[in-house]
């Protein structure tokens, strides 16, 4: 699914009601009829009383409109419109639309406005049109909102909220946004969910063909992208067809983590694995893990040393390895020699920060940084759309896919473009849940998925494992590392529609 900015989102507005062709006013309708159906899904019940709190422009026009189509299904409705010089046609039309059983207040000045937490508050005061910081009547409104409300439904995006750039006043915070056709870029972005509250999109039929042509380097995974990717096992497949991956993880007192990416490495189908651990790790791993084979470094505690690394198909290291001496220089000598695509984690990462080592990162590799790591390796980001330049940076200096990890993973490669992944839920921020998601992705990389391939589809899996073992045992709190693991074969049976 493309993410497109404001601006393509009026081109393709009016694109489609040029070609459609469809007059404003119908898709207006459209659009309003398409939050109306997933408000009702979110409040079915008609107990309290819906506000709707108007501006004048579009937005203002959606608000109209819903409130028309609630009060015909039986809800009840109050209407606030804040008067201003301009309103646009079709908001105008439907203000004649509007019943006149529906009780409407004009609002001149701020403090004529009441939010009450009885109530379901909708807003639709500014949407997508906003061009200036909000001062005056509508920042104190937006204050009103966010004081009073308990349940808040933006329409399309939260007042206030930049889609395309820091929301650095103040704005609406949203319990959901119903956002039309597309999620919007700065929804993806951890410091806006207090605006966003929960998101979702309502397909309006925007004109496909001009969604088809417009380019932006920004989407968001979905199932179908997955499925066209994934590839049947072979009938008389062999493990030898699937890759002989190499995980070098694990010191003394962090065995769990190389366990834990081991087991993820053979449950997402890696022909053969090999461990290559310190000797206090060994006995833990032969024990929970007996089908990877370990070979051991000569130092007891930590890592120092390489492997034989020949006829590897994927090498993933990192995962609680620390940060000793030696392992630092064992890290060197790999992203010297290396073999075979690597996949570098966890303090494989805080090392190459340490040493100063990312020019030595070979192309074609796979980083899995959490924001902590990725400030380590970038230095300190503004904001998420900052942070996202830098991403793209990494990425196209190394030459490497780079997945930044968090809600909405974001995936960039060396040719620009970041895909984001909706899979996955805040259960996941739990101990050991990336060293999982290395696992996976050494099991995709194992099999000859590219590096793209392999870091989509294991970030997907990864987060689509973790959704179905919350729906069917545990709670977000509940949710371990080992969880995920265990559920990657119904995220793969999911993700190839076989149930
Ligand atoms: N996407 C789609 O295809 C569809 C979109 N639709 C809907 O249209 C919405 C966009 O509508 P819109 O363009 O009329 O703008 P909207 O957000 O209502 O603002 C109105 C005016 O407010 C003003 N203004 C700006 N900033 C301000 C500020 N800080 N404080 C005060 N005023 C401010 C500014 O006017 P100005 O003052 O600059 O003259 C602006 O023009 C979109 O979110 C969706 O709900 C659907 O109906 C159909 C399909
Ligand atoms: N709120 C969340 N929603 C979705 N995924 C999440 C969330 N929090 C964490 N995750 C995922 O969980 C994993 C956590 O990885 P990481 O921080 O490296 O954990 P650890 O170091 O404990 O193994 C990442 O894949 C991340 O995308
Ligand atoms: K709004």
């Amino acid at each position: 699914m493309k993410i497109l900015n404001a601006k393509q989102i009026r081109e393709a507005d009016a694109f489609t009601i040029k070609n459609e062709p469809i007059a404003s006013l119908a898709l207006m309708e459209r659009a309003s009829t398409a939050f109306t159906r997933e408000f009702v899904r979110l409040f079915p019940k008609k107990d309290r009383t819906v506000h709707i709190i108007c501006g004048q422009g579009n937005n203002g026009g959606d608000g109209l409109a819903v409130a028309r189509l609630l009060f015909a299904q039986a809800y009840r409705i109050r209407l606030s419109q804040i008067i201003s010089e301009n309103s646009t046609d079709d908001f105008n039309k439907n203000l004649e639309r509007l019943p006149k059983e529906i009780p409407l207040e004009k609002i001149r000045f701020a403090t004529e406005l009441k939010v009450s937490p009885e109530e379901i508050t909708i807003d639709a005061l500014l949407g997508s049109g906003l061009n200036r910081p909000l001062e005056g009547r509508y920042l104190e409104i937006a204050e009103e909102i966010n004081e009073n409300a308990t349940d808040t439904i933006a329409i399309d995006v939260p007042t206030g909220f930049c889609c395309d750039a820091p929301t650095e006043s103040v704005a609406v915070k949203a319990t959901y946004t119903i956002s039309f056709q597309f999620p919007k870029l700065g929804f993806l972005l951890p410091e806006n969910s207090k605006f966003t509250g929960k998101w979702l999109v309502a397909e309006i039929g925007l004109h496909p063909e001009f969604i088809e042509k417009e380019k932006t380097p920004y989407t968001l995974t979905e199932a179908k992208d997955i499925r066209k990717v994934l590839r049947p096992r072979e009938h008389f497949a062999y493990k030898g067809d699937y890759g002989h991956a190499t995980l070098i993880a694990g010191a003394f007192g962090k065995a769990g983590a190389a366990v834990l990416s081991a087991k993820a490495c053979l449950r997402t189908g890696a022909g053969l694995l090999t461990v290559r651990c310190p000797e206090k790790c060994v006995d833990t791993l032969q024990f929970s893990v007996p089908e990877a084979m370990c070979d051991l470094d000569s130092e007891k505690e930590f890592l120092s040393s390489l492997p034989d690394l020949s006829k590897k198909s994927a090498i993933a290291v990192g995962p609680g390895i620390g940060t000793a001496l030696d392992t630092q220089n064992m890290i060197g000598e790999l992203l010297r020699i290396s073999p075979a695509p690597l996949i570098l984690d966890a303090d494989a990462l805080n090392i190459i920060a340490m040493r100063d080592w990312i020019d030595k990162i070979p192309e074609g590799s796979i980083l899995t940084p959490h924001l902590g790591e990725f400030r380590r390796l970038v230095g300190e980001s503004r904001d998420g759309f900052q942070r996202l330049e830098k991403l793209r940076e990494l990425s196209a200096w190394t030459k490497s896919v780079i997945v930044l990890k968090g809600a909405f993973s974001a995936i960039a490669t060396p040719d620009g473009r970041v895909r984001f992944n909706g899979t996955g839920n805040p259960g996941m921020a739990t101990a050991g849940s990336g060293d999982t998601l290395t696992g996976i992705i050494t099991g995709l990389r194992s099999q000859n998925y590219s590096a793209e391939e392999s870091a989509v589809l294991g970030v997907y899996l990864h987060g689509l494992a973790a959704d179905i073992a919350t729906e069917r045992k545990q709670s977000y709190e509940s949710l371990i590392a080992s969880d995920i693991t265990e559920h990657l074969g119904l995220a793969f049976q999911k993700a190839q529609h076989l149930r």
